[in-house]
């Protein structure tokens, strides 16, 4: 049965030789619900694999508690752990058929050849893994050995099913495929998933929640809407899509609305998440690159430097007040469009903007 993941002030710090100390993980807490899919994500670095390790039972916590459900795993052992882990590197035993891979836990568990073929036969199913089933690991591509690594770990029925980078071995377009798999079959048999990852674009596809970490903390959580729509912070502005700032201070506030005042110009922002500013407060107004309309109407003058034609969008860089801004127009064709050196003005579409600390 699906378990929430509680994480309370979850600590790692690792000591070396010289006795140096890296907090890899820096009292985090989080809350992961029961069924939900829950993606770690951030720079190399951050601590995502660490608190992932610490969730599965690999790695002892320096500080905090891990709860699956109302129980604290704390102690518990990972092989007592109701959890399962697809690794990166698929782990497939290479002396074992791929339908011996798969029984293997249920095996160790001493169930029958009944109870085992009744849950291993629908999860083949579901994977499309029947055809393969006498076959030895190294006869299976690499997107088949994923597929069989997770069909393992799923027969297991996990009350928490982690993914450490399941699909980075993977071709481009292979990890589509396969990521749009994970999440189907995740969202079916309503398991909770933890993922790790510092891919964005598989983050945002498969997640109801995002974690963003950071030196060992974490930036921000919410859905990919929110992340991407109301970052909190520059970084999670910059990590998150394509962002411009435009560094200004707070001139005035009312409700929802900041006004902020930049070097050139005075832009009113709706603001509508938890940040709170105070007036003087040096800023940043990030711009996402689909935010800025380019065209010669306006009254902000700006001068394009580049100009590039990708066929379902333009891209463009403008120079303005001072300012490199990256900006992408959607379905150009029928649009005009400019080139490098044509003098042009740039408006902000004000639902796209946002304002976080300078720093
Ligand atoms: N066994 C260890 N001993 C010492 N330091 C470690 C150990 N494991 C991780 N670290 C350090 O802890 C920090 C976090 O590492 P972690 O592997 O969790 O990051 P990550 O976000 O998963 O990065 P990546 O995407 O590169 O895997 C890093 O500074 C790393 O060097």
């Amino acid at each position: 049965m699906a378990k929430s993941v509680k994480l309370e002030n979850v600590t790692k710090t690792f000591t070396d030789d010289q006795r140096k100390s890296t907090h890899a993980v820096d009292h985090i807490n989080l809350h992961i619900k029961e069924g939900q899919f829950t993606t770690l994500l951030g720079p190399s670095g951050c601590g995502k694999t660490t608190t992932l390790r610490m969730i599965a039972g690999f790695e002892d916590l320096s500080e905090g508690n891990i709860f699956f459900g109302d129980e604290n795993v704390k102690q518990i052992p990972a092989n007592k752990r109701d959890c399962t882990m697809v690794f990166q590197s698929y782990a497939l035993f290479p002396h074992m058929t791929v339908y011996d891979n798969i029984c293997y836990g249920l095996r160790l568990k001493k169930l029958s050849k009944q109870e085992i073929d009744k849950r291993v036969t629908p999860i083949m199913d579901i994977m499309n893994l029947h055809v393969n089933a006498n076959r030895m690991p190294n006869q299976l591509s690499g997107g088949q050995q994923q597929r069989v690594a997770l069909a393992r770990a799923l027969v297991m029925e996990p009350g928490v099913l982690l993914f450490d980078e399941p699909l980075s071995n993977l071709d481009a377009k292979l990890r589509i495929t396969m990521r749009d798999e994970i999440r189907r079959i995740q969202k079916k048999l309503g398991i909770t998933a933890v993922y790790v990852t510092h891919d964005q674009s598989e983050a945002m596809s498969l997640s109801d929640q995002i974690v963003v970490m950071n030196a060992g903390k974490i930036e921000q959580v919410g859905t990919p809407m929110e992340i991407y729509q109301q970052p909190t912070s520059k970084f999670v502005s910059d990590f998150i899509g394509t962002a411009n700032f435009l560094d200004g201070k707070v001139e005035s506030q009312s409700d929802d609305m900041l006004t902020v005042q930049t070097k050139d110009t005075k832009l009113d922002v709706y603001q509508d998440n938890a940040l709170s500013f105070r007036e003087g407060q040096p800023v940043s107004i990030v711009v996402r690159p689909e935010a800025i309309i380019i065209d010669e109407q306006g009254t902000e003058k700006a001068k394009v430097t580049k100009s590039v034609f990708m066929g379902h969008i333009q891209e463009y860089e403008v120079e303005y007040g001072g300012v490199s801004l990256y900006a992408i127009v959607a379905d150009p064709g029928g649009k005009k469009t400019y080139s490098a050196g044509d003098e042009v003005s740039v408006r902000f579409s004000q639902q796209s903007l946002h304002v976080v600390p300078a720093s």
